[in-house]
């Protein structure tokens, strides 16, 4: 037996071996015949054996003399596109490259000639929908699909995001912003209010936003809670849960409701999975009830104003008004793609735009200088007039032209929160990129990955404010910094060529892929090339909400810069009698140690989870009444 058992497990090595080196050596001869410069890697750093335990080997691994590692070794790291950023390509001398491994060769861009070539090649470069399995937690949908089935999602979810609905938008973020504002003050008699966890907040915040202006929902505060039902949390008929904390216990749990087996979660011993669970099954029923609803609404010929994504999924899986349900047509969205699309508009639409609004706070609340030149521009935009009297025609195309709009861009310069853009080439359909009048192939079944936060620090491409005569390291830790000033540095490059070119990226007169028309930024802003700039993704899948969350963006920041500053809070560092003690050295020094860690978290305490967020700490910050800011400081 024991002998039989032996040849067995040899075999399988043996079989895994030869398997190994035959994918080795064909993604070799691909990788040099690509024209690209490669590194070849012992493994896949997506394959999923390593992703689970790449953190036990890594440290191993790094024990290893460096001339037997370098340079494969950090692109087995799969935070690497985060952690390295543009480096890599610096080493290399080129802002593109191939990752050749047994598993797969990984082509990494930060190059917007090839970025703007792939994004408008869409039947070449496809996405990988294979790695998007997860977000059909409801149905399948408009981000998880390919080709005509993606097209017929994009053509049905694309019509709501139009200029007129951004109006209410615009309306609902003034309002949301107004709110949360209001619930930190609420804390704190001296008008001082500490806020431990901003990413909450505003996690929060955009969720309300979503919810009021795509599925007409209107979420509280607490304290708005207590003064309209004068108890918070009240449970409809029916449910466990309130939709709120349904879909933000789901929201918090996505991770787990995605990977793991319902009928696991449903039976596990441990609290948080059922608890994970019930939101995953209380959320979907108060989307069922909404779906009913709706469908009743225009089966009747009942028309709703506003965004309404859920009445245009309706309507745009062809349901009709006077239909009777027993002879409709068959539709021409499935009922768990209605679900499914509704999901994930609030999926990409809420996590994304708060942790822009997150890191724009903290940022401002490390850089006083910047912090001031917003709020000067407010003063300029909108004078005494108070928030209900702000006007979206006339006051958002301001915004954006205005250190409002270049704190926005320079937050998703720095933070884009997605890290990297996959495509990918298929099987048999090596694909031909003009690189410079140079032609490079990335060869069949690559993964590619749109490196956004390399992009965004390609010195090639970005004005820099430490003058001409900066040296090489002085532009790299310019472009590592926050400075919102480089977007408003020289008005005379607005409008140039390659800025026009990409006011026309998504007008495609074969397709109508709907979506926002416009710029990604302002006329009156620094305008990068095409493709060098992509926080939204470019071309066919660029983001569908684009022009929400910037107005979503820019209505919060102005909302509150206008009225507040934002501060580190030095409560860890010394109590409110000695700082009032300290002299002013004593104090500044403190404060470094303040911004040290926050500067220490924005660098290396983010994770990607779907989007990238602060994962091992917090930073604190105190919101206060303009001019009663204690720490000036940059
Ligand atoms: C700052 C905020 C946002 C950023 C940075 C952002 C970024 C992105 C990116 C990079 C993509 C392409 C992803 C990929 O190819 O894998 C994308 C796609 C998408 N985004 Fe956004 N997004 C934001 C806000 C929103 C909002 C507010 C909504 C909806 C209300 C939304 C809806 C979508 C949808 C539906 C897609 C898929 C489009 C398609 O494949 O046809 N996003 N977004």
């Amino acid at each position: 037996m024991m002998p039989f058992v032996w040849l067995a497990v040899a075999s399988l090595v043996g079989i895994y071996t030869v398997n190994y080196y035959r994918c080795y050596t064909r993604n070799l001869a691909a990788a040099k015949q690509s024209g690209l410069p490669y590194i070849v890697a012992p493994i896949y750093v997506f394959n999923r054996f390593w992703l689970v335990t790449h953190k036990l080997w890594i440290p191993l691994l790094e024990k290893l003399p460096k001339s037997w590692t370098d340079p494969w070794l950090q692109f087995l790291d799969p935070e690497w596109t985060w952690l390295k950023r543009h480096e890599p390509f610096k080493a290399i001398g080129s802002d593109i490259f191939l990752v050749c491994s047994p598993g797969k060769n990984s082509v990494y861009v930060a190059d917007p000639e090839a970025t703007t070539q792939i994004v408008t090649r869409r039947n070449d470069f496809p996405k990988p929908i294979e790695i998007y399995g997860s977000v059909d937690l409801y149905g399948k949908n408009v981000v998880s699909t390919e080709g005509s089935i993606w097209r017929h999602h994009r053509k049905i979810t694309s019509p709501p995001f139009t200029e007129k609905n951004n109006h209410l938008v615009w309306q609902e973020s003034l309002h949301q912003a107004q709110s949360m504002m209001a619930s930190f003050l609420d804390k704190d008699s001296e008008g001082k209010s500490t806020v431990y966890d901003i990413a909450a907040a505003t996690m929060r915040l955009s969720l309300h936003v979503i919810s009021r202006a795509g599925f007409g929902r209107r979420l509280l505060w607490p304290h708005e809670e207590l003064e309209e039902n004068g108890q918070a949390g009240v449970v409809p008929e029916g449910h466990t849960m309130t939709y709120k904390d349904a879909l933000s216990t789901l929201l918090e749990n996505i991770i787990a409701v995605m990977l793991l087996p319902k009928w696991f979660l449903a039976n596990s011993p441990f609290k948080k999975n059922k608890i994970a669970y019930e939101s995953y099954t209380e959320w979907g029923k108060y989307m069922r009830e909404m779906y009913q609803d709706k469908k009743a609404e225009v089966q009747a010929g009942e028309r709703r104003d506003g965004m309404d994504l859920m009445g245009a999924l309706v309507s745009g899986a062809g349901i009709k008004p006077d239909q009777d349900p027993e002879k409709a047509d068959k539709q021409l969205l499935s009922d768990s793609e209605i679900l499914g699309n509704a999901f994930v508009f609030i999926l990409a639409g809420h996590e994304t735009a708060a942790n822009t609004l997150h890191f724009a706070m903290l940022y401002l609340a490390m850089n006083w200088s910047t912090q001031e030149m917003l709020q000067k521009d407010l003063d300029e935009i909108f004078g005494d007039r108070p928030v209900d009297q702000w006007d979206y025609e006339q006051d958002v195309p301001k915004l954006f032209g205005s250190m409002c709009g270049a704190v926005m861009n320079e937050e998703l310069r720095l933070i884009p929160p997605v890290v990297g853009i996959p495509k990918c080439t298929l099987k048999d359909s090596p694909q031909p990129l003009n690189l410079k009048g140079r032609r490079v192939i990335i060869p069949e079944s690559s993964a590619i990955t749109l490196i956004t936060v390399a992009s965004h620090r390609n010195p090639k491409y970005w004005p820099t404010t430490c003058g001409s005569n900066a040296s090489e390291a002085e532009i790299e830790k310019d472009l590592a910094s926050w400075k919102p000033q480089r977007w408003v540095l020289d008005p005379s490059k607005s409008n140039s060529p390659a800025a026009q070119q990409q006011q026309a990226q998504h007008s495609d007169p074969e397709e109508d892929i709907g979506g926002p028309q416009s710029s990604d930024t302002s006329s009156h802003l620094f305008n990068p090339e095409r493709g060098a700039f992509i926080p939204f993704s470019e071309g066919y899948r660029a983001c569908l909400g684009r022009r929400f969350a910037q107005v979503e963006v820019l209505a919060v920041l102005a909302a509150i810069f206008r009225e507040y500053s934002v501060e580190l809070d030095l409560d860890k560092y010394a109590s409110k009698d000695e700082l009032a003690a300290m002299e002013e050295a004593t104090r500044r020094q403190t404060w470094d140690k303040a911004r040290d860690t926050a500067e220490g978290l924005l660098m290396n305490g983010m994770m990607t989870i779907i989007t990238i967020q602060m994962r091992s700490g917090k930073v604190p910050v105190n919101f206060v009444k303009r001019g009663s800011e204690k720490y000036k400081y940059n």
